[in-house]
């Protein structure tokens, strides 16, 4: 049995045709950088790469080559679900939901909550019901995990009917992620994951952190939108809310330019003035150039901050997780990071951080030190698992 799994990130559409029980891929996949002239898509099946150039490619185009592909190799038939990443949820859901008309009009209401997620989730469903018309399609939902957070941590200090009315708290995102690292990291730690403390750190594009004790989300550094927290490529994290007014009357924006500048025009991008992408950072500031230096330094400062920050959630900490594209390949971006938490005890293993890089995950600190880990963090696999949970459950 095969479950089609849709992921669209920020800047990115994965896919993979998974077997929900085993987690083996028949074909998967990555659009990258997509709505810039230097956008691709990579093919992964069986071992054989294909890479296609998608000149200023769009959403749509990067999933019309997927459902091309999935014809081609003939896996239409042999699909049983399609299942679609929902960045956000809003407070209706805290499990996976299969998408009627009403699911589906649910997720557009959160589209101001998620701005640059949930249309291309949207799409990405509407174009898997257009192609797989008799297939159930279900949502998974990045907020879900974090339905457990207790009110100490959701709530936001603002006017009672800001929240009550509209939806004013905080959601937390990554839920996927950070559940699948959670679950894998108590695996390598060889202790059950109902008696841990972790901090998991989910670094992307979009970057966060979440405080899970005993499997259960706590706390989470992304709020109301994806736009709360740590510095991310292109959006500003935590800034003072005084800022908007500010900068609005001084530089002349409306409220929505000055919204858009913050999740778009922010970031790694604007303190490098360079790039939004945490590789071509690193190589910048290897050649000398101080801003991408400076971008890397304060988003590791202000990612160490948030990880003891969550330590204090947890009331205690049995260990730190790093996943996602930076969290994943970034040895330097790890050992910084935790070079900053000395404080709380951790020191970095230079020779097990240098391996753990690129599909290789491991425990990255010394043996007096709390553990660190690097998790390969597989969205799309939790997406066909927790899919066909529910399909089961009918
Ligand atoms: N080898 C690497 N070294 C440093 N950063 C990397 C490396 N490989 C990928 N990244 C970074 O990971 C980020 C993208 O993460 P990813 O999880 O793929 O994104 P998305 O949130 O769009 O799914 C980019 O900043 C990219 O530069
Ligand atoms: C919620 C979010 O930030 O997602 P992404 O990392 O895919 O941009
Ligand atoms: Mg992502």
């Amino acid at each position: 049995m095969w479950i089609l799994v849709l992921n669209s990130g920020s800047s990115s559409l994965k896919f993979a045709v998974v077997n929900p029980g085993s987690g083996e891929v028949r074909l998967s996949g990555l659009a990258e950088r997509l709505g810039s002239e230097a956008a691709s898509m990579r093919m992964d099946r069986g071992g054989e790469r294909q890479t296609h150039a998608l000149k200023g490619g769009s959403y749509a185009q990067a999933l019309d080559l997927v459902l091309a592909e999935l014809g081609r190799l003939g896996l239409w038939g042999q699909l049983r679900a399609v299942g679609h990443r929902v960045v956000h949820g809003g407070e209706r859901f805290s499990a996976p939901a299969l998408i009627t008309p009403e699911v589906l009009e649910a997720i557009r209401t959160c589209v101001p909550l998620a701005p640059l997620h949930n249309p291309a989730n949207i799409a990405g469903i509407k174009a898997a019901i257009r192609a797989f018309p008799d297939l159930p399609q279900v949502a998974v939902f990045d907020t879900a995990f974090h339905q457990t957070m207790p009110e100490v941590a959701y709530r936001y200090a603002v006017p009672e009917a800001w929240y009550r009315q509209h939806g004013v708290r905080r959601y937390g995102f990554h839920g996927t992620s950070h559940a699948f690292v959670a679950a894998e990291a108590a695996q390598l730690l060889a202790r059950p994951l109902t008696e841990l403390k972790l901090v998991t750190a989910h670094l992307g594009n979009g970057c966060s952190v979440c405080a899970v004790l005993g499997g259960r989300s706590v706390d989470s550094s992304m709020g109301l939108t994806p736009l709360e927290g740590l510095v991310m490529g292109t959006r500003s994290g935590d800034v003072d809310p005084g800022l908007h007014d500010y900068i609005s009357r001084q530089a002349g924006l409306s409220l929505t330019e000055v919204t858009a500048a913050l999740n778009r025009e922010s970031g790694l991008l604007a303190l490098s003035g360079l790039t939004n992408d945490m590789r071509e950072l690193e190589e910048a500031a290897a050649r000398g150039h101080a801003q991408a230096q400076l971008a890397i330094d304060i988003f590791v400062n202000r990612l160490a901050r948030s990880i003891a920050a969550m330590a204090v959630s947890l009331g205690g900490l049995d260990g730190v997780v790093f996943t996602g594209g930076i969290g994943e390949n970034s040895a330097s971006v790890r050992a910084a990071t935790l070079t900053r938490l000395r404080v709380l005890g951790f020191a970095v293993d230079q020779e097990a951080n240098g391996r753990a890089v690129r599909g290789h995950p491991g425990i990255i600190t010394a043996p007096d030190s709390p553990p660190a880990l690097v998790i390969n963090t597989n969205e799309e696999w939790m997406i066909a698992r927790e899919a066909q949970g529910l399909l089961n459950s009918d």
